[in-house]
């Protein structure tokens, strides 16, 4: 059995650079924000359960694996494997888990060494062969094999609900924090199409006129965005980016302006789920 009781994680933020003086000594002087990793995470495995933990980049999946793995200590809250906290129970549980991390196109290994996925698996007990051509899917099948056959637990972490929708009993979405949990069905029934939302942050230089920006997070997704890139045109923009996070709500669609940033978020166009 897993089990999370209140995960919680806050990572110092990193240093720019200790032998730029400038950074040391802004590091030194500012008080520093905390950046939330996980936040109260509860949640229990059943033995044999395959548990998906969904959620976007950054939501914390590769901090509760390293928690699992003695990696990173967390700020609170406990991680129990086996009824062993993850830490300091660590001697005791090492040898029974077994962490794969996987990417798109080349499936790496453990955390920043890269040790190939078929080089981790060859060394796992039960799981033979893993030829180097299998297409994803069959990569998930030799992992996800042991637990049909022998019962093995399984934390299954990933970004694609897709990839959670199949072999998972039951699924943790999360961003940092706890939005739900459930079976697939259950959270399609709770949180909608598990829609997500695209959210573009732009860094300016100068003052920003947000009216230049007004009714443009009501455009659908695809045209929304060339209309922002058009409208900031006449801004000189440093920084453009993009990405997708998950809908804590069902409508937070808005425009906001922060001293020179500029945040619009907006829903996605009524098609199918993506991310
Ligand atoms: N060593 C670290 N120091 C500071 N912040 C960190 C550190 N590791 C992770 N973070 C921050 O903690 C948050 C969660 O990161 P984490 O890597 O656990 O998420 P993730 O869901 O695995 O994301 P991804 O899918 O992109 O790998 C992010 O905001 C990340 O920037």
């Amino acid at each position: 059995m897993i089990e999370a009781v209140n995960l919680t994680k806050y990572y110092l933020p990193p240093i720019k650079s200790l032998f730029d003086l400038k950074s040391l000594w802004d590091f030194l002087r500012t008080p520093r924000e905390e950046i939330a990793a996980l936040v109260d995470i509860n949640f229990r495995v059943k033995e044999g359960e395959i548990y998906g933990l969904l959620g976007p980049n950054g939501a914390g999946k590769t901090t509760l694996c390293k928690i699992a793995n003695a990696l990173v200590i967390p700020t609170r809250g406990h991680l129990y494997i086996s009824g062993y906290d993850s830490i300091q129970g660590h001697n005791k549980i090492r040898g029974k888990i077994f962490t794969i991390f996987g990417g798109d196109r080349d499936l790496f290994g453990l955390f920043q060494w890269r040790v190939s996925v078929e080089k981790t698996l060859s060394s796992w007990p039960n799981c033979g062969e893993f030829p180097r051509q299998r297409p994803r899917e069959e990569s998930m099948d030799t992992i996800l094999k042991p637990s049909e056959e022998i019962g093995t637990t399984v934390l299954l972490t990933t970004y694609n609900r897709k990839e959670a929708e199949i072999p998972c009993d039951r699924i943790l979405l999360f961003n940092k924090r706890k939005i739900s949990e459930g079976t697939h069905k259950e959270l399609i029934e709770k949180v909608g199409a598990l829609k997500a939302e695209r959210k573009i942050i732009v860094k300016i230089k100068g003052k920003i006129n947000l009216k230049d920006f007004d009714g443009m997070a009501q455009k659908n997704r695809d045209s929304k965005r060339w209309e922002v890139l058009d409208a900031l045109s006449k801004y000189n923009a440093v920084n453009v980016h993009t990405s997708q996070v998950i809908l804590e709500e069902p409508s937070c669609t808005s425009a906001k302006g922060k001293k020179n940033r500029l945040k619009i978020t907006s829903l996605p166009d009524s098609s199918a789920p993506r991310w």
